[in-house]
This record gives C-alpha cells, structure tokens and sequence, in this order.
C-alpha cells in the first residue's frame, strides 16, 4: 500500500526540467526525480532496478545522476562511461557500502592505509594452492549433496547449488573445521541466508527501524560471531599449523575476532552468490540450446574416458588425482556457456571517485561522486556483440574474442582494470567440478516449478543490484541416476 501511494506521487521520470533542490554543478543532466534532503531520490529505493532501467530509457543513452541519501550518484554510459569507470582514482570497496548494507556491515572494519585494499587479504583465501589441498574435501562435499539427493528426484536449482557451493567454499575459506559436519554446514547457510534477507537499498532507509528482516539479521550476526569465534579459538590450539593457510595468516596478525568473523563472511558471500547463480543459469541455458547441452556433455564424457574416471572403483580418489592444469585446458565449452550467461544476466557496478574531479568528453565528475556503470552497456552493445540478444557462446571463442581487442575492454563478466576477479579460476574449477561429478551421475533435465518443461529463458527476478539475479520463478533439476554410472 505504501509503495502504490508512493508511486503515485512520485511518478517515473520525465523529461523536465531539474526539479531537485540540488544541482551536480556539472554537464551531466541531473534526473528530474523528487528528492529529498534526509533520503534522497525516493524511487530508487522502492525498486532500484526498475528505478534504473526507467531512467536509461528516459536518458535515452545519455548519462544520468540521482541522489542517493546526501551522496550524488552519476550513472556514466556508454564507452566514455566504460573509461571514466575503469579510470585511476576509484574507490572499489566505498561504492559498494553505500548501497549494500549487508556489505557495510560484513566487510572489515580495520583503517587501511591510503593506498591499501582489503584485495590481497581477500586474494590469499581464492589461491588454488587452497583448492589443490582441500580437493577431495571439495569433491567429496559435492557428493554429499548429490547423496542427500538420492538415486531419482527433483530439487530446485538455484537452492540447490548454492547449497552446493556453500559447502564447497566452507573449507576454502579456512573453514575445514566447521565444513566437516553437516549440521554445522546447515546452520551457517540459514545465517547466511537471514544475513542475506532484506540487504536492499531500502533498508539504508530509517536504518533505525527494528523490521523482522533486520532483527534476524542481527541475531545471524551474533551467531555467526559466535560459530568464528570457537573457529579462531580451535585454530590457535592446532598443532599442525600450515604456513600457506590464510586464517592462520589472520590470526597471526591478530586481528580481532570479530574481523575475522567479517573477513570470513565477505569472502563466503563473494566465492558463493555468483559462482552458484552462474552455474544454476548456465544449466538452464544449456536445456534451451540442446545442441549446447549436446556439446558440454560429450566434453565431459570424453574428460572423463580420458582421465581414465569411467569405471574407476572411486571417481573422487580418481578425480582428485587429475592436475587442476588438466581441469583447466578441459571443458572449454562450459566456460563460453558461462561467459554467455554473465553477459546476459550482469547488472551495474559502482565505484567512488577519490582520485580529484575528472573531465572527460565533456562529463565532468567531481570529487568524492559515486559513479555506476551497467555491464549491458557493453554486454548488449551490437557494436561490440552482433545480434546481442542472441544466444551465441562461441563468441567466446579466442579468435572472437581476440577480433573484439579493438573496442578496448569489452566483456566484464569477471570485472576488469585493477578490481579483476581474484576467485575467476577458482569460480571455473569448481564449475567443472560440479559438472563433471553431475554427469558422471545423473542424467537431468532442467523444468520448471510444476516439472513442465521450460518455455523460454526464465525472467531473472533483480532484487539485489550487485548480485547475479536468480530466476522470477523457481526452477527444478530433476535427476535420475544413470545405469552403471561410476561409484563415488
Ligand atoms: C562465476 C563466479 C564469479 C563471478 C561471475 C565473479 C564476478 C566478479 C566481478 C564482475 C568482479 C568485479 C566487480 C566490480 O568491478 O565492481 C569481481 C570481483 C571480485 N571477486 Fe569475483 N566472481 C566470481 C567468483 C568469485 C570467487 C569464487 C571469489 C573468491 C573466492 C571471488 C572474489 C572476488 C573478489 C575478492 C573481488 C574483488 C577484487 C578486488 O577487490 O580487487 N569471486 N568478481
């Protein structure tokens, strides 16, 4: 009732002049949005996806600013956006606490330096060197899952992978300890999960309101704080202290307990919601395009006919004992099938400018501005990718990809500049992971909720903006294991 009175007094924009009480004092056309001193641009918060897509098209390609509480935020379009973007001088992690208030409240609290970033901390957990150690730790918490699946049946999707993916990254984030038993595994997905509820730009709104969504998340905040501090304790106690391993790392450091509990906790979020969404997708492409479904499950028998994993007595032990460089070269066509899925599926990104007041083809942004760029900019431009809306893996191919050098950087699916993902092999051995262990098991299609088979692409259901979205409605993987397939 609130939002509808909302969204009729404060209608979607139009092309007007500036009605706001501020100006941005530069070329950049200021939103004609009602806004406010103490909230800011109102109907981004109601739905700031919808907000955003209003105002691209009302900007019909230009650029665009809104307020965000006191802080003005610029949305650079286009390839001039794309250099301003990916210039010098961007705060990566400040962009991110604005709106994200899961974030503001998980990401560590510790003063860094001028010129640090929390990216090597957060780098040393996505060392493979950690997945080569723990890959049959890794191995077998994907076959538990499939264990808690059973021979027949069908689960949803995106649940279930990023169940999945949960486990898997539990003893990658020096969480060996707590990854060992399931219902610990299940206790800290609920915490994630309330952590997780509510994290909308709404709740920057009267932040001092006690919603359910927020009361929960705090008590998930306490638990977790809980569940790393007997983590921290048991890991100072250990006689088999192992150099390479980051939480020791932490806590050598001494960083308080409570930091660790954050740094844990931004890193789970990070190596979970989009390695999970990414995978979940990219099964669902595949049962749309059978030729690729086609493609993806011959490499993988061939992967493992190769490998000698066929009628191995165990395929972990067997699996495990393949190089990650095999894993690596292997499978190429589900890595174009995920290049795919994040260049249909990617929303915006954000920054700060901290590096002076840029002018730029006639866009001046001033200091201390929050800037977004959306990744469609570049991901749909049929400039840059022929026929976007066309459902094309191969142009992922090297050849293709090296054909698009002359745009500059054109594919953000793994970010790019400075702020690179650090977790993209990680991400993509564990996708092959999932895959090849999936196949080695089960035939599968994917379905919708009722067990129908899909239509058409699902409609992603954007609610977070920095989270890959997951589907409008759920979607089912229903399994039935194969004759004869391997024993795990
Ligand atoms: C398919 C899965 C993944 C996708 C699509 C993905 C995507 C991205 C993107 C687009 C960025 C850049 C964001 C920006 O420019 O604002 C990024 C950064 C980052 N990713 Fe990933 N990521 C994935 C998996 C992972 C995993 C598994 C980890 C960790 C173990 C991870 C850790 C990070 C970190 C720490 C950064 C920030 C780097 C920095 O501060 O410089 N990501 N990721």
């Amino acid at each position: 009732m609130l939002s509808a009175y909302l969204r009729h007094h404060y209608p979607r924009p139009k092309l007007a002049q500036d009605t706001a009480t501020r100006s941005t004092s530069s070329t950049i056309q200021a939103a004609p949005f009602k806004t406010f001193v103490y909230i800011g641009t109102l109907s981004f918060f109601l739905h700031p996806p919808a907000f955003l897509s209003a105002c691209k098209e009302w900007a019909a390609g230009g650029m665009f600013s809104f307020w965000i509480l006191s802080d003005l935020v610029i949305v650079v379009r286009g390839l001039t956006g794309r250099d301003i973007f990916y210039s010098k001088g961007m705060d990566f992690l400040s962009g991110y606490k604005l709106l994200n208030p899961q974030l503001k409240d998980f990401l560590p609290h510790t003063q860094l330096k001028e010129d640090q970033t929390w990216g090597p901390v957060l780098a040393s957990f996505s060392r493979t060197g950690l997945l080569e150690k723990h890959y049959a730790t890794v191995l077998n918490a994907i076959v538990a899952c499939h264990e808690s699946w059973g021979g027949q049946g069908s689960v949803d999707l995106f649940k279930s992978m990023n169940q999945m993916v949960f486990a898997i990254s539990l003893p990658l984030c020096g969480c060996q300890h707590l990854a060992s038993n399931p219902k610990t595994v299940a206790t800290l997905i609920n915490i994630f999960d309330r952590l997780d509820d509510g994290a909308t730009p709404s709740a920057l709104l009267f932040p001092w309101v006690p919603t359910p969504a927020r009361v929960r998340r705090f008590l998930a905040g306490i638990q977790l704080y809980r569940m790393t501090k007997s983590l921290v304790e048991f890991e100072r106690q250990r006689s088999d202290i192992d150099e390479e391993d980051p939480l020791q790392d932490l806590i050598k450091q001494n960083y308080p307990v409570s930091e660790v509990a954050r740094i844990i906790a931004s890193i789970l979020f990070a190596s979970v919601v989009n390695t999970a969404n990414v995978f979940a997708w990219a099964l669902v492409y595949l049962e749309h395009h059978a030729e690729w479904k086609a493609r993806v499950l011959a490499e993988v028998a061939t992967f493992l006919r190769e490998n000698d994993l066929e009628n191995s007595t165990s395929l972990v032990n067997a699996m495990a004992g393949v190089p990650l460089d095999v894993l690596d070269e292997k499978l190429p066509s589900i890595e174009l099938v995920v290049n795919e899925v994040l260049r249909f599926q990617l929303g915006p990104f954000i920054r700060r400018n901290i590096g002076g007041d840029i002018v730029q083809d006639g866009v001046h942004i001033k200091n201390g501005a929050f800037i977004m760029f959306h990744a469609a900019d570049l991901h749909h431009n049929p400039d840059i990718f022929p026929n976007p809306d066309r459902f094309d893996p191969e142009r992922f191919l090297p050849e293709e990809v090296e054909g698009r050098k002359i745009h500059g950087t054109s594919f953000v699916g793994f970010g790019a500049g400075r702020h690179a993902c650090v977790g993209k092999r990680l991400a993509l051995l564990e996708i092959k992971m999932m895959l090849v262990l999936l196949v080695a098991k089960y035939d599968f299609t994917i379905a919708d909720e009722t067990g129908a088979s899909l239509r058409r692409i699902p409609s992603p259901n954007v609610v977070q903006l920095f989270k890959l979205p997951e589907p409008e409605r759920p979607v089912h993987i229903q399994y039935r294991a194969r004759k004869g397939h391997s024993t795990y």
